[in-house]
């Protein structure tokens, strides 16, 4: 990348804004009051769960072609911004998902929030020996 990206303080609530514009979305086009020719996410609405899940696999794997080209580039600047475009497109779709489904972002970062500091490792562990793995 040209500009190497800053920690960012409005990480939170980057998030949050676009998914209030998602819900807005998806409460007009349930309403009736958007139609999906002129917005995007009204018509990933309009497919419902297949349409907009179906969007998370095409993304999820244009993430990972974009990401071994730019492994294959040596992580030159512009495969570098390929490949974080399509992580934001992955992200949308996602937040798309959530809102479909009546979650919000804010339950993911919980979740994050409240796997800090166990390892993925102790986790596993910890489920296998419950046996519910
Ligand atoms: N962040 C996004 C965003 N990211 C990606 N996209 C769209 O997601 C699509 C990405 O899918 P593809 O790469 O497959 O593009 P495509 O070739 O057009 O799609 P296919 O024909 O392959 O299905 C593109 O059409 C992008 O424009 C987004 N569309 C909207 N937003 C946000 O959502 C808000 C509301 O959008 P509208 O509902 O369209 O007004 C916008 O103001 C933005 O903030």
């Amino acid at each position: 990348m040209t500009t190497p990206a800053q920690p960012s303080s409005n990480l939170d609530s980057a998030l949050a804004h676009l998914a209030n514009v998602l819900d807005q979305r998806r409460d007009a086009f349930k309403a009736g009051q958007t139609d999906p020719k002129t917005s995007y996410t009204a018509l990933l609405f309009s497919k419902g769960d297949d349409g907009i899940l179906k969007k998370i696999g095409e993304e999820a794997t244009e993430t990972v072609m974009a990401a071994k080209d730019s492994r294959h580039a040596n992580l030159a600047p512009e495969q570098q911004q390929l490949l974080v475009g399509e992580v934001a497109d992955l992200w949308f779709h996602c937040l798309v998902a959530l809102s479909q489904f009546n979650l919000r972002p804010e339950n993911v970062i919980a979740e994050l929030e409240r796997r800090l500091g166990t390892s993925g490792i102790e986790e596993k562990a910890a489920r296998k020996a419950a046996g519910t793995e």
